[in-house]
């Protein structure tokens, strides 16, 4: 059986998304690979996208992510502002609510291509992020190896339904730097499940460049849950206030991490680029 999917993107941040009206998408990791791979036949994401016929009242739809490495991941914000555009799209809505891995997400229409989602809380537990038990010292230096780095502050950690750690940087770094840098401490100890590393340069109380090497996708363009992260992260350090513009290279989303009930809301575009049919080998 084919399975058509359509190519969409959060700022730059790429994605496969099936969407399986009967019978749910079960890829392995190496369909995943096949499918995330750029060129030698693969289509070429950061992410695939499953959306699955809901299990729950209330829900439009059960969302999976994977990374390109083939390996699931609990969240994905520009991942989740695309589906609920579509969602929308499909049921002439401008609200939608459904379930993924991490929780019940819910999202708005805010413009022609631009959604606003309720990411829920951030957890910042050490459990919840998670960290390796054994490291149970509050200040962790992280011993990343000899590297130049224009960071200024111990690192802080925080899961948006899956793991980050933010470092504020004193100077936008470069591609090369979050690469080398992001991709040694992806797989630290102290990250039992691995991590998204994001490079925080704080411009203004309302306003922060991020670079994030993903775990399991490398350096993408944006990255939505990172961009939480990072907000929470500055605010928690008294960086910024609970609402920032969060801009990549790409382009820019607003966060806020609202007072009243402590839930993380992104604002971004969504954008549709084309649809396709899944090779056969991974249309099962
Ligand atoms: N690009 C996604 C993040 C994917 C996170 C993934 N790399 C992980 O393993 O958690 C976003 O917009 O939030």
């Amino acid at each position: 059986m084919s399975r058509t999917f359509l190519k969409m993107n959060g700022l730059g941040n790429d994605f496969v998304v099936v969407q399986t009206l009967t019978q749910n998408f079960e890829p392995t990791p190496e369909e995943i690979r096949a499918i995330a791979k750029r060129g030698d036949g693969g289509i070429g994401c950061d992410q695939v996208i499953a959306i699955d016929p809901p299990k729950a009242e209330g829900a439009s739809a059960y969302v999976r992510f994977w990374n390109s490495d083939g390996e699931e991941t609990g969240a994905c914000g520009n991942g989740t502002r695309c589906v609920a555009w579509l969602l929308m799209q499909s049921a002439g809505k401008t609200e939608v609510a459904f379930d993924t891995v991490a929780g019940r997400l819910s999202g708005v229409a805010a413009g022609e291509k631009l959604v606003t989602v309720d990411m829920g809380p951030p957890r910042l537990e050490w459990s919840q992020i998670p960290l390796a038990e054994a490291m149970d010292t509050a200040r962790v230096e992280l011993q990343v190896g000899p590297i130049d780095a224009p960071w200024v502050h111990t690192p802080v950690c925080v899961s948006m339904g899956n793991p980050h750690v933010v470092f504020f940087v004193d100077a936008p770094v470069s591609d090369e730097f979050a690469t080398k840098t992001g991709s040694l401490v992806e797989h630290h100890p102290l990250f039992p499940e691995g991590v998204n590393v994001g490079f925080a340069h704080v411009e203004s109380r309302d306003h922060i460049r991020l670079k994030v090497w993903e775990r399991g996708a490398g350096l993408t363009a944006a990255c939505g849950t990172g961009a939480c992260a990072a907000q929470v992260a500055a605010v928690r350090r008294g960086l910024t206030d609970r609402k920032a513009k969060v801009e990549f290279e790409s382009g820019a989303l607003t966060i806020e991490w609202r007072e009243s009930d402590g839930h993380v809301i992104m604002t971004g575009p969504v954008s549709m680029d084309f649809a396709g049919k899944l090779p056969e080998a991974v249309a099962a």
